[in-house]
């Protein structure tokens, strides 16, 4: 895989579920960074990428599949999650088929961007350390917040009951190990109108060091 692009700052947001992470991150968009999200581009491949269709089907069965309105490819995620969500050897395996393919699609974009001319690229993903593709980042960002508060959330957001929510969040890393390795957090326990001004702060000092990266070039 082609290193990325030295004139690109690039930056990971990640966090547990219901952290905040996808806000923070639509933020940092609306303020000027391009923005990869590895979940949504997941999501698409899911449905598009011919191995990715078939390693699901043979990992979930045939019919974990419909066809839409438009003969679009829809996937049951809700199957998935409950069988991948209890059973870890199962979400290993769905990790291996669908996170090389997003990591090119990031590439991909990457690549993009340079040619855009953006001169920051972030990187929002629900899964970063764990896919242990950090190293080419300058700057990993982990958005935080109290387990009770996020499993709130995530209830508040559809993402199923506290007891599936409970198994995503035992998928995952812990949140102090997130914050051990993070080279920046944001604790969004507050309004959403703090959690914006924590983001402008983040954006400052992403916009400091990308610039201190290019003199340093
Ligand atoms: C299991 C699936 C089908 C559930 O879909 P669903 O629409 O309900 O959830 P969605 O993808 O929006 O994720 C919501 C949250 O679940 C948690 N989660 C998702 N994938 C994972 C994972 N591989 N490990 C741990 N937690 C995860 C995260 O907190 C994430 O923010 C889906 O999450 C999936 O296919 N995951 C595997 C691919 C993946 O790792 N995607 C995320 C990073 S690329
Ligand atoms: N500070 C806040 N105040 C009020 N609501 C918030 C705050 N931060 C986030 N939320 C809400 O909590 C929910 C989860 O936030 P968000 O989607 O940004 O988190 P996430 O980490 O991306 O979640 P997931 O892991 O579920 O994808 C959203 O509905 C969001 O609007």
């Amino acid at each position: 895989m082609m290193p990325v692009r030295n004139s690109l700052f690039l930056v990971g947001v990640t966090g547990g579920i219901g952290s905040g992470k996808s806000t923070v991150c639509r933020f940092l968009a609306e303020m000027g960074c391009a923005l990869f999200e590895a979940d949504r581009v997941a999501k698409e491949l899911q449905c598009s990428d011919p191995e990715i269709i078939a390693g699901i089907r043979t990992l979930f069965g045939g019919d974990v599949y419909s066809v839409g309105a438009g003969g679009v490819l829809l996937l049951d995620r809700r199957r998935i999650a409950c069988e991948v969500f209890s059973d870890s050897e199962k979400l290993l395996a769905l990790n291996r088929l669908v996170h090389p393919k997003v990591y090119e699609a990031f590439h991909v974009a990457a690549d993009r961007a340079v040619r855009q001319g953006n001169a920051v690229l972030v990187k929002e993903a629900a899964i970063l350390f764990e896919t242990g593709k950090t190293a080419e980042l300058d700057l990993v960002v982990v958005v935080a917040a109290g387990r009770e508060l996020r499993v709130q959330r995530a209830i508040d957001k559809g993402m199923g009951s506290r007891e599936e929510i409970l198994g995503r969040i035992a998928a995952q890393w812990p949140q102090e190990k997130l914050i051990e390795n993070a080279g920046y957090v944001i604790y969004n326990e507050g309004t959403l109108d703090e959690l914006h001004k924590e983001t402008e702060k983040l954006y400052a000092f992403i916009l400091q060091r990308a610039s201190s990266c290019r003199n340093n070039v």
